[in-house]
């Protein structure tokens, strides 16, 4: 069977996020670039004049907005610490969707900002006002599951005079469930991703980061102080192989465990990536939902496992999608090697009920390194779940990737 002919992703009707707005353009097989490099948005935002607040964002396409968001809520990750949150919690920064503004919203403590914001900081006394040039607001991040980072992205939208002067962005690893206080000892090692770096105030400030580490969690820092509304991390999730090996059979598709999306043929609704995200779908754009077709095509998805991997049952579901689940759908399964391109159909075209969780068996244990989906004509499913094990070859290159990561 071959691979159908993508479709090209279609331009977002609404004003996004930085992360929405570059996913949606940027190439899906991009390679991440090499050092830390910021984009050029410095310096203050013109005031809010009325009107779409993001008419004046600035924002870029980032070749790395494609890869997972490791610093995603939905994951896991979470803000567990941070010296100050004056104005505004900490925990904004890892919502999903863009940050909102409403210019009527004031609180009895300023104005209410959808972000990390810090009060302003003062110098020592009245000959010295200003703050020293080392201070700084700071914030400890858990990523959602260990990974590589290759690049952030530090959203000041909306805080337009009170964006930070500059950023800098540390990772490091820890083993188990370390506390702030285990994170802020003095002999925990961080790796610099973002030197301290100049932004600007309503832009998404990219960086790309050159770090082959498995990071666990990151320390933002704000320099002297102000406001971020959102926090991008996007990265590829390094699994630990010890914990695979004693679970055994696991869902080689998921993303915690490090399965991820390649490609796929329709972005408009929702993004593939939701499909292999933890927990079951809570609502409708939790899951993937393509336009209606209006031709003879078919969407799919594209999925690269864990490692290689032997599947031995498979899950598909569609819950929330009532009138606009999958008809049908199938599954394709190759493994890497010199055939690479020859995809064998592992569940035959299967009739789906709108809202359910469908469960296979599938005749005999299936090799692969990638699955592809096919749902017709269109619509969606919540999850794909492909249950499984590493082959023996698989866990070794797993294993050798966590040694060459510092894991
Ligand atoms: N207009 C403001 O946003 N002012 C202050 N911030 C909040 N959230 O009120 C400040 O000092 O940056």
């Amino acid at each position: 069977m071959t691979e159908p002919a993508p479709v090209p992703p279609p331009t977002p009707p609404t004003p996004p996020t930085a992360a929405t707005a570059v996913a949606a353009t940027a190439p899906p097989t991009a390679a991440p670039s090499a050092p830390a490099v910021p984009t050029s948005f410095t310096g203050d935002a013109a005031p809010y004049r009325g009107g779409d607040p993001y008419a004046d964002y600035r924002t870029a396409d980032l070749p790395y907005t494609h890869l997972v968001d490791l610093a995603d809520r939905r994951l896991g990750a979470s803000v567990i610490a941070a010296n100050d949150e004056f104005f505004a919690e900490r925990e904004n920064m890892l919502k999903p969707g863009p940050a909102v503004f409403d210019p009527e919203r004031f609180g009895l403590k300023g104005k209410i900002m959808d972000g990390w914001e810090t009060r302003r900081r003062r110098g020592t006394d009245a000959g010295r006002p200003h703050p020293a040039e080392d201070d700084h607001d700071w914030a400890l991040v858990r990523l959602g599951a260990p990974g590589v980072v290759r690049g952030i992205v530090v959203d000041t939208a909306h805080f337009r005079g009170n964006h930070p002067k500059a950023v800098s962005v540390d990772g490091t690893s820890l083993p188990g469930a370390p506390s702030p206080d285990d994170l802020l000892a003095d002999e925990v090692t961080w790796t610099p991703l973002v030197p301290r770096t100049d932004i600007g105030g309503h832009a998404a400030n990219g960086f790309a980061v050159d770090a082959e580490r498995r990071l666990t969690h990151l320390r933002v820092r704000q320099h002297p102080d102000g406001g971020i509304a959102r926090l991008r991390v996007y990265g590829e999730v390094a699994p630990d192989p010890g914990w695979l090996a004693a679970l055994g059979t696991f869902d080689l598709v998921a993303l915690e465990n490090g399965g991820r999306v390649e490609d796929v043929s329709d972005r408009f609704y929702s993004p593939a990536v939701h499909t292999i995200q933890p927990g079951r779908s809570r609502r409708m754009d939790d899951g993937w939902e393509t336009r209606r077709r209006r031709d003879r095509g078919h969407d799919w998805i594209r999925y690269r496992l864990a490692e290689q991997g032997e599947i031995r049952a498979v899950e598909i579901d569609t819950a929330y999608l009532k009138g606009n689940a999958a008809g049908w759908a199938s599954l394709s399964a190759r493994d890497n090697g010199p055939a690479a391109d020859d995809w064998t159909e592992v569940l035959p075209r299967t009739r789906l009920q709108p809202d359910t969780n469908h469960r296979f068996v599938l005749p005999a244990p299936v090799v692969a390194t990638e699955v592809r989906l096919d749902i017709l004509p269109d619509g969606g499913i919540s999850r794909l779940r492909l249950f499984g094990s590493l082959t023996d070859a698989g866990a070794a290159r797993l294993t050798a990737r966590h040694r060459r990561l510092g894991g």
